[in-house]
């Protein structure tokens, strides 16, 4: 099989050395020539997935004319608010009839679409069938030094799920499959959120049972939006729900809590971003799904305390206090 992933920040570099280590043969579009050099000779991504060897079976490219010719299988690696921009650049060079999967994690601006409805906005008919989405706990450098990691693989179309959690899954690598794509990519993109705010109740030092408060309100918060947008609530418990929030909620690794991290420490946002130089959907996804959450009519209190931290500089300690001070309620309308 030939795989072509268009993307090779840390999760696409990570998902190259799983489909490479199987034997796959893996072109993997990097849209840095300098990088895409440096990955050749040492056959490694020093600038964003460092220390972990790249097998022999991963060809890096700069051109996505090469990296899309003869592909069977399109993995879509980019940050969500680039991913319009790639694919329509990547369309006219993708072969018909081969799965389409996209692992970024987040809601366009704008148009607060998800990863699988920018790439139909950007992708003719025919190709809409064959569009996937594969989300759920996995940091990119434990899913690259071979951790043991489950994620689930969704398309509306379950024949093309299961060819794909086929290539993917490997000994370390667990793929289950979902038709409910609206839940697993609103798991994937929503979490990011509470991540973030997560990391501004440890940046606060309140403790453990603010945070797993955190996290079980935030989980309720991600399901009101996604049945309103037409998921299954039972798509929330799993890995792309649950499993990648309580990661990401708790993970060292995760970007989106260190944000929330800084900001709970008081440091700016632009600081703390110009030191991360790596992607932090949460950031953007805030606002678009704010947008989503209020359009829908569904309430999102911990969403908009995230965002009037982020993006209208208020103070943490007083989100938080008005959080605690909402109008008392049963904790499920069953
Ligand atoms: N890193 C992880 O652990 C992980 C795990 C699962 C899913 N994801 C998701 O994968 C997606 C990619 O994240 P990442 O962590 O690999 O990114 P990263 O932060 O490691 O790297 C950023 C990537 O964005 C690319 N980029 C930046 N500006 C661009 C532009 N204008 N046009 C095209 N490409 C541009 C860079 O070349 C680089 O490949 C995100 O949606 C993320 O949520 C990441
Ligand atoms: O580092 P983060 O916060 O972008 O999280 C990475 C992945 O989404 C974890 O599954």
């Amino acid at each position: 099989m030939r795989a072509a992933i268009i993307g090779a920040g840390g999760f696409g570099t990570s998902l190259a050395v799983v489909l490479g280590g199987k034997g796959i043969d893996v072109r993997l579009w990097v849209r840095e020539p300098e990088l895409c050099r440096a990955i050749g000779e040492l056959r490694e991504n020093r600038r964003y997935l460092p220390g972990i060897e790249i097998p022999s079976s991963v060809t890096p490219v700069d051109d996505l004319r090469r990296a899309l010719e003869g592909a069977e299988m399109v993995v879509a690696a980019t940050p969500s608010q680039v991913a319009r921009s790639v694919f329509q650049e990547a369309a006219p060079l993708i072969p018909t009839g081969v799965p389409i999967v996209t692992v970024s994690k987040g809601i366009e601006e704008g148009t607060r679409l998800l990863p699988t409805e920018v790439l139909e906005s950007v992708l003719p008919p025919p190709f809409h069938p064959y569009l996937a989405v594969l989300s759920g706990p996995s940091f990119a450098r434990e899913v690259a030094a071979g951790s043991p990691t489950l994620v689930t693989v969704a398309a509306h179309w379950q024949r093309n799920a299961v060819v794909v959690q086929e290539a993917f899954t490997a000994p370390t690598f667990r793929c289950y499959t979902s038709t409910d794509v609206v839940g697993v990519q609103l798991g994937g993109a929503l979490k990011n959120v509470i991540a973030i705010g997560s990391g501004i109740v440890d940046g606060l030092g309140f403790g453990n049972n603010a945070r797993a408060a955190l996290i079980t309100r935030g989980l309720a918060e991600m399901a009101r939006v996604a049945v309103a947008r037409g998921a299954n609530p039972i798509t929330l418990s799993g890995l792309s729900g649950l499993g990648d929030l309580v990661l990401t909620c708790t993970g060292e690794l995760s970007r989106n809590r260190r944000v929330g991290v800084e900001l709970g420490r008081g440091r700016s946002l632009q600081e703390i971003l110009g030191e991360l130089g790596q992607v932090a959907e949460g950031v953007n996804t805030v606002r678009s799904a704010r947008e989503l959450a209020h359009g829908l009519g569904v309430e999102v209190p911990i969403t908009d305390q995230v965002y009037a931290i982020i993006h209208e500089g208020k103070d943490p300690k007083r989100a938080a206090a008005e959080l605690m001070a909402r109008a008392l309620k049963p904790e499920f309308r069953y």
